[in-house]
């Protein structure tokens, strides 16, 4: 009998838990050397990515039905958190079905001691159902329970923004953002897209945060034929908004120095109409391949990549040289949370120091390169302040010539100008907000005298 969903789910968490291995990766990795079809490959991104983002909740609900859970082998609890997540979340399966499938995998991996057990936990704990969490009287501890935050993480949302706006930001990255896709317009118009999609059997709406922006309500796009055509790319929003806000004209010269996979970068060298150039570098050279491969699905020619760490970009080129630099930065990723639930199982504030150190030597090498009637767009993906507006503020302090772009503001869409994230050194778009990632973007100057 060929394997089941549920047992190729089990091995990628396990791996995932055993070693820390990065969930999309190892995802990826397995969808390419399976043979399982269209449904079963959404059920089974539904139920390791679903899994792996609940999982202390789903420990919490281990250490009610079991006495001694840290006994039982690391496999055996990975199967009995699937099993609690579909019972819980997914109503997809019937209780019945759950068990059974986690029994079989149980008497495939396992003696007749673990089979035993695992049917019986599950057994109870479709009878007697899973606890809401409300005996747990400390609210911070409530908080991470609930949501499979970690406490130092919940702490530290609760001390940057207050309990409300942090358990907002928790309980949406137990939700899927909206998906959304860039159209080239090199190959298409927006609209020519859109009506295309729509006429396909699409759900479409135009974003609001980029003129290259389309939001995909319903329907599978990953399958459409205007991927391969280099028609689209798939985008989250607020990276487009990025594109949008970099004010880019025909012909210039810019710098991406933190580039790959390189949606950021074929977005900038679309927007440039295949003229100028965009220098598109990164730390690993393995990496810099994806932007190569990236620009040339979408037909780009106006790209030049290598590998390079970003702090040593001043060796490599004189002071004024670009018109616009993108310091798209290495950052702990708490907004994309979603997307990669290991981030916040793998992360820790010493992290988030050492990644403000790299952001800030980063910025303060590139800045020089920049021409003096130039711009530079910093951005993350996180939603610490310390990577972003702090570090923002620090950077400004030990310079005298350069400002945050007081125009930034006002070209931001109208429904930004207003949001609760706007601070005076770049706006933090929480994943709450809109539905999108978490992210943090600014523009920077040389004051205009
Ligand atoms: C947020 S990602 C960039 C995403 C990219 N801009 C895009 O839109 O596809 C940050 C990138 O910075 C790279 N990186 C990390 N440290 C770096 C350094 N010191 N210099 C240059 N790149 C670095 C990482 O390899 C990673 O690809």
């Amino acid at each position: 009998m060929s394997k089941s969903v549920r047992a190729y789910a089990l091995d990628v968490l396990v791996k995932i838990g055993d070693n820390g291995a990065f969930s999309h990766l190892l995802i990826d990795q397995t969808l390419k050397n399976t043979t399982l079809d269209i449904r079963d490959q959404a059920l089974f991104t539904e139920l390791v990515y679903g899994t792996l983002n609940r999982k202390l909740t789903l420990e919490y609900d281990l250490y009610q039905l079991v006495k001694k859970p840290e006994k039982l082998q690391s496999w055996v609890k990975w199967l009995l958190y699937l099993a609690f997540y579909q019972l819980k979340y997914l109503d997809k399966v019937p209780d019945h079905a759950v068990v059974n499938e986690a029994v079989e995998i149980a008497k495939k991996r396992g003696h007749q001691g673990i089979v035993k057990l695992v049917n019986g936990v599950l057994r109870q704990a479709v009878r007697q159902g899973f606890t809401d969490y409300t005996e747990i009287n400390e609210p911070l501890k409530q908080l991470s329970i609930k949501t499979s935050t970690p406490e130092w993480l919940i702490e530290r949302w609760v001390d940057s923004y207050g309990f409300e706006k942090a358990e907002k930001i928790a309980v949406s990255q137990l939700v899927k953002s909206d998906k959304s896709v860039r159209v080239n317009p090199l190959k298409m118009t927006r609209t020519e897209v859109m009506k295309q999609l729509q006429t396909d059997g699409f759900d479409v709406r135009m974003s609001t945060f980029s003129s290259h922006g389309l939001v995909i309500e319903k329907g599978n796009i990953l399958k459409h034929p205007f991927f391969k055509e280099g028609v689209i790319t798939i985008q989250d929003q607020t990276s487009m908004l990025v594109g949008e806000m970099m004010a880019i004209e025909e012909g210039q010269i810019i710098l991406d120095s933190c580039s790959a996979p390189g949606g950021k970068a074929t977005d900038i060298a679309e927007r440039l109409s295949n003229t100028g150039c965009v220098y598109s570098f990164d730390l690993h050279e393995k990496k810099t391949k994806l932007v190569k491969e990236k620009a040339e699905q979408l037909g780009l020619i106006n790209i030049k990549t290598q590998g390079m760490d970003a702090r040593h970009l001043d060796e490599a080129f004189d002071q004024e040289t670009f018109d616009r630099i993108l310091v798209d930065a290495p950052c702990s990723g708490f907004g994309v949370i979603r997307t990669k639930p290991d981030i916040k199982y793998s992360k820790t504030s010493e992290d988030v120091f050492q990644l403000s150190m790299i952001q800030f030597d980063i910025l303060k090498t590139v800045m020089p390169l920049l021409k003096t009637n130039g711009k530079l767009i910093y951005s993350t993906c996180t939603i610490d302040p310390t990577e972003n507006e702090a570090l923002i503020a620090e950077f400004l302090s030990g310079q005298t010539r350069i400002e945050v772009d007081p125009t930034f503001f006002e070209e931001l869409p109208d429904f930004l100008k207003t949001s609760i994230g706007v601070t005076p050194f770049g706006i933090q778009i929480f994943p709450d907000d809109f539905n999108t990632d978490g992210f943090f973007l600014t523009r920077l100057q040389y004051k205009q005298h």
